[in-house]
């Protein structure tokens, strides 16, 4: 898959990590920044990976923040962005199978390495249930539509 990646400065190292090893998974990893753990402000950069995801660039985002809380606000502003943060595999499985989430929220704060990698590589093999959850999906596009109207 061509995955877009960004991260504040508490998300920073544990992009390097998983950017490295998406790769040698074989994913085209497109990493957006931070590229330091200098401090940095996070909704710019969440911008950034939705509007790749939303224009076609790649097909998923990847987003990490500290806790995530502020970047699961941001990227769902951005219109056709669906974004889950996800703590644990029930959460992800959820995230993916019942939301169709295009873009992952990760919490470099909360997630042991090894347990974000496993939540990745869960987000991006679960499919979309589709059926119910297809309509309650449009239902949401339809308040993003008036929400966009004023
Ligand atoms: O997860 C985050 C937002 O949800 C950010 O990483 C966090 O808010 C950054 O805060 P600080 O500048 O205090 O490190």
């Amino acid at each position: 898959m061509r995955i877009a990646i960004a991260a504040d400065h508490n998300g920073f190292a544990l992009k390097t990590r998983l950017t490295d090893w998406l790769t040698a998974a074989g994913h085209i990893v497109d990493d957006r920044g931070s590229h330091s753990d200098g401090t940095v402000d996070y909704p710019p950069l969440c911008a950034d990976v939705c509007r790749e995801v939303t224009d076609g660039r790649v097909d998923r985002g990847i987003v990490l923040g500290g806790s995530g809380l502020g970047e699961t606000i941001a990227c769902n502003k951005l219109r056709g962005i669906r974004a889950g943060l996800c703590h644990d595999l029930w959460s992800t499985r959820i995230s993916r199978g019942n939301n169709d989430s295009n873009v992952l929220v990760l919490a470099a704060k909360v997630l042991a390495p090894e347990v974000a990698e496993e939540i990745v590589e869960v987000w991006l093999s679960t499919p979309f249930n589709g059926g119910v959850h297809a309509r309650r999906l449009a239902q949401i596009a339809e308040l993003e539509r008036v929400a966009s109207q004023g």
